[in-house]
């Protein structure tokens, strides 16, 4: 579904992402892992295409030079240079870290903004589905989403990409900041968008030990560099995983 070769990014001359390639299977949820700094959330962006939006803007108002080579095929089909909201038109949808919600609006027009590529005939019935999958949203449909828990915010944050209508979608670090209890809640949602919902993730997560058992594969990164791959069970056992992530 998903096929990445030989990414690179750098800023100025600063390389965040280093002859990267990956791939990503329909039906499969993969992870990214990495340590600070390693070049998760570039890479999101790059294969999202924001990091193109954000190459112009930077170039605009004379900023740092932002690189960008490689090649990313998604569906068969060479995206490469299509925008961000041309890769969302194709189901191809990036939910960003540290909950980008509109803290001012409730949770209810928050998901009503995130439906503008829909038809209006089918906002009621997504918004809808993201209630029944997460149902304190709806509970909380009128409060501001500014007033959330970091793990309420998350979740109507993946609630916004999932009114896009996903078939790939990537998740940037769902599980920072959140309490070991909202973290096993929000691994629980995700399984159950990729058993029940049949989405696709690509998944960029530091602290991966609560989503490792159920990765179908997953890419190691450091220094923007893949160090190691395997399946998510395989890594739980891998002795320098252990003590990298798990601290033993
Ligand atoms: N806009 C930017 N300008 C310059 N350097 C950047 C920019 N964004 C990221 N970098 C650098 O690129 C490298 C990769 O950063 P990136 O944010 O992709 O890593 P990350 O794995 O997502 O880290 P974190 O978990 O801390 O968010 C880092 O060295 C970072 O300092």
């Amino acid at each position: 579904m998903l096929k990445a070769t030989d990414l690179m990014v750098f800023y100025e001359n600063a390389i965040a992402v280093n002859e990267l390639s990956l791939s990503v299977r329909k039906g499969q949820v993969v992870g990214v892992i990495g340590s600070n700094s390693a070049g998760k959330t570039t890479l999101l962006n790059t294969i999202s295409g924001l990091i193109l939006d954000i190459q112009l803007k930077e170039k605009r108002k004379g900023g740092e030079r932002i690189t960008v080579m490689g090649k990313i095929e998604y569906q068969g089909q060479d995206i490469s240079r299509l925008k961000a909201h041309e890769r969302a038109s194709l189901a191809l949808v990036l939910c960003r870290e540290r909950h980008p919600v509109f803290p001012d609006s409730n949770v209810h027009e928050n998901l009503k903004i995130a439906s503008y590529l829909r038809p209006t005939n089918q906002v009621r019935q997504v918004i809808d589905h993201v209630y029944e999958l997460f149902p304190n949203l709806k509970r909380w449909r009128k409060r501001k989403a500014g007033f959330l828990s970091g793990g309420e915010q998350q979740m109507l944050a993946i609630g916004m990409a999932m009114v896009v209508g996903p078939k790939l979608l990537l998740l940037d670090e769902p599980l920072l900041g959140l309490s070991p209890a909202m973290q096993k809640n929000l691994v629980q949602a995700i399984e159950s968008l990729s058993r029940e919902n049949g989405i696709t993730m690509l998944i960029a997560e530091q602290f991966a030990r609560p989503l490792l058992p159920m990765l179908d594969f997953a890419y190691v990164i450091e220094n923007g560099m893949l160090t190691l791959t395997g399946t998510g069970p395989e890594l739980m056992e891998n002795p320098e995983i252990k003590s990298a992530y798990f601290g033993f």
